[in-house]
């Protein structure tokens, strides 16, 4: 993707995901792989869902700025998936109340497991809803070096979905491209939220 069409595609992106309730105050980030090999990303401290152009600018691989601006506070992270996954083209970071309400509902687990939805053929390569997918819980830090390295060895696991929630924070998906990034993230939060919404019936039903 060339960089001007992927700043206006983040831009929409951000006010689609802040309408969903998704991008808090200056919460989230969002990056695209450009075609030189360099990343778009969102300059750190914008609220996502008022995003103009001028709040993307370019980083290196190394997250060196390559235009003017100070990127994401958490762009390590971005260039984390780029580097572990060639093929993505795409990642998107949102805080929803949901997602943190799980992480830390089932705090010292180190994943949420979800089973036989529909849904699950949101992520690639999912075919059948007889099945479970396992979303990674790792635990916050102000280190990305940190999250980086807890996280990895659930992302390489083989079956692995393109998803990840870093407790009391938020819930990052990546995809080849924003599209696929955004089905990602949305698929994660509706399991969520439908399994927030099954545990509720649940306590309402029992006698
Ligand atoms: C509400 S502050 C949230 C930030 O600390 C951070 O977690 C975040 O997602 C946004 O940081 P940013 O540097 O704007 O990309
Ligand atoms: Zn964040």
């Amino acid at each position: 993707m060339a960089y001007q069409d992927a700043a206006q595609a983040l831009v929409e992106t951000g006010r689609r995901i802040d309408s969903r309730g998704w991008a808090p105050a200056t919460a989230g980030n969002y990056s695209v792989r450009l075609d030189d090999g360099s990343i778009a990303v969102t300059v750190s401290g914008w609220h996502k869902g008022r995003l103009t152009v001028d709040g993307i600018m370019r980083v290196d691989g190394q997250g060196r700025a390559l235009s003017p601006g100070k990127p994401s506070a958490e762009t390590a992270l971005h260039l984390a998936i780029y580097r572990m996954f060639p093929d993505a083209g795409a990642v998107l970071h949102g805080h929803s109340p949901e997602a943190v309400g799980l992480s830390r509902a089932a705090s010292g687990a180190s994943e949420w497991v979800f089973r036989g939805h529909e849904m699950l053929k949101a992520f690639p390569g999912t075919t059948t809803h007889d099945t479970e997918r396992s979303l990674p819980i790792v635990e916050n830090s102000q280190d990305m070096r940190e999250i980086e390295d807890a996280v990895r060895p659930a992302l390489l696991t083989p079956g692995a979905i393109p998803a990840y929630l870093i407790r009391s924070h938020g819930l990052y998906a990546w995809g080849q491209d924003l599209a696929e990034a955004e089905r990602v993230l949305e698929g994660t939060e509706w399991l969520i939220a439908a399994e927030r919404a099954e545990a509720g019936f649940r306590r309402a039903w029992q006698p």
